[in-house]
């Protein structure tokens, strides 16, 4: 049974394009109330993106059976639609990104990545199910002892409310001994899948290994999603089916639902350090967005290519003729792309440097930007406070150092406070969350990505392997 937060589908429709303009699900809007009609249209209409139509579908939702409101989801096969007569005494192999940072004695320094899986976890054992439960844990080459799972079985067996069992390996006769002895309702986590280096090659017969433990596969690892692993792709050619998890599904709901199909004006606030890593995620949002505010190390590039001097800040020589393009690009879209107006700088890359706050026009030579001024604070907030959307990734400065740290929190402070209004606010995962978390409003924000890498993939318009690799939802008629 679905527990009473979870949403529980009474009817799917598969928005594709080409569904989309067909007479079914128009006709089927006749049976909706007014509102969600007008929410329909929207969804429907986006679904000509064709990154929308891949990942997502229409999901009119209940929650105890009272008919709420309309949200999007991905057209994959979701977890929820499994009942307790599909999962009693099944072993469910989960796929979840428990890559959470540890201190120098193990300790774990945020949950976050383990807090977000457990909505699945439970809702699998409330449902009777054995769940394997299965993660990477940083980059280890071979089995390196410091990149064990261990240190997470205390924290997942505390917010479980049960004792997670622990495996030393992730595949073998030992393993398959403990998922033999799980009882229904029970978990076992397996050791570091990327102690094989199979795992990242993607290796038939290593995601085989992995399979057989199981008789089906969630994948909930949205972090990972971008890799095609064995335990992310391989794995589901060998297990029927392969759904996705509740987290997956909310990350693709707001990164890729929501930035589809704004409500508007919608801004995008993109910073973080070069334009090159970020030249996808702004060529895709130019598309999408009506304001688009830009911040970081990248604007140095972009006033460069405007002619300003810009003293020793961090310049891509090899993109100023790029930045003019985007420029131009946001012109001929009407989008109103917004640089810094004003800009803290140093004498030097360091904590305890002498600052001070100068137009963008004039910075000095051997002074190097490192945040955005008050001013351009000001206008930032003024542009978003009409805004119904808010999408950011990336920070406005060298957030690390507590000088240079004011724009990018008062970016953070200010979504927190739209976010109260009832703007929907969406982090892009990476620095710009710790940021928010930093701030302290994170609870408060619409979505908060535990997907770094991933969310930038999905931002850009890509698919992503661990996704497109599960089964399709059913269609079903209203
Ligand atoms: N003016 C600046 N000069 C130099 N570095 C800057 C400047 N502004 C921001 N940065 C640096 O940019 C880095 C973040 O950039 P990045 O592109 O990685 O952001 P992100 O996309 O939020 O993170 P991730 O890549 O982890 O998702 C931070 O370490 C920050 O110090
Ligand atoms: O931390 C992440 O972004 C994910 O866990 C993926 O890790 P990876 O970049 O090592 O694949």
């Amino acid at each position: 049974m679905a527990s009473a937060t979870t949403p529980t589908t009474f009817s799917l429709i598969k928005t594709t394009a080409a569904a989309s303009s067909a007479s079914s699900p128009r006709a089927s809007l006749l049976r909706l109330p007014a509102a969600r009609i007008e929410n329909f249209r929207r969804l429907a209409f986006s679904a000509a993106d064709p990154l929308f139509s891949r990942h997502v579908a229409l999901r009119v939702s209940s929650i105890k059976g009272k008919a709420t409101r309309s949200v999007v989801s991905m057209a994959k096969k979701s977890v929820g639609d499994l009942t307790a007569a599909d999962l009693k005494g099944k072993k469910v192999f989960v796929r979840a990104d428990l890559n959470v940072p540890l201190d120098d004695n193990q300790n774990i320094t945020d949950d976050t990545r383990i807090r977000a899986a457990i909505p699945t976890i439970k809702y699998l054992i409330e449902n009777g199910a054995k769940v394997i439960l299965s993660s990477h844990l940083g980059r280890p080459k071979g089995v390196t002892p410091k990149f064990s799972l261990a240190p997470l079985v205390p924290r997942l067996s505390e917010l479980l409310g049960i004792q997670v069992v622990k495996a030393d390996d992730c595949i073998g006769p030992e393993v398959e001994k403990l998922v033999n002895s799980l009882p229904d309702g029970g978990v076992l986590l397996i050791e570091n899948v990327r102690f094989y280096k199979e795992e990242e090659k993607n290796e038939p017969e290593f995601a085989k290994k992995l399979a057989s433990l199981a008789d089906l596969y969630v994948n909930d690892a949205f972090g990972t999603a971008h890799r095609a692993h064995a335990s992310t792709e391989g794995v589901t050619k060998f297990l029927k089916p392969s759904v996705a998890g509740f987290l997956l599904q909310k990350e693709l709901d707001y990164l890729v639902g929501a930035v589809s199909n704004p409500k508007r004006p919608f801004a995008a606030i993109v910073g973080g350090s070069k334009v090159s890593s970020k030249i996808g995620v702004i060529e895709s949002l130019l598309e999408k967005c009506d304001i688009l505010l830009l911040g970081g190390g990248m604007i140095f590039t972009f006033y460069k290519a405007q002619g300003l001097s810009v003293g020793s800040s961090l310049v891509e020589e090899d993109k100023l003729d790029l930045a003019t393009t985007l420029l131009a690009k946001a012109k001929a879209k009407g989008v109103n792309l917004m640089l810094p107006t004003d800009v803290v700088i140093a004498d030097k890359f360091a904590p305890d440097a002498n600052s001070k706050v100068v137009p963008a026009s004039a910075i000095p030579d051997g002074w190097m930007g490192l945040d955005i001024g008050p001013d351009s604070v000001k206008t930032f907030n003024d542009a978003l406070e009409t805004t119904k959307t808010v999408i950011w990734n990336g920070p406005m400065g060298v957030f690390e150092f507590d000088k240079f740290a004011v724009g990018t929190e008062a970016v953070a402070k200010k979504l927190a406070e739209l976010s109260g209004k009832g703007v929907t606010t969406i982090i892009g995962g990476g620095d710009s969350v710790a940021a928010v978390e930093k701030v302290g409003v994170a609870s408060v924000m619409s979505h908060i990505s535990t997907g770094g890498g991933a969310s930038l993939e999905l931002l850009e318009g890509k698919e992503l392997p661990g996704v497109i690799a599960l089964n399709e939802a059913t269609p079903v008629a209203v």
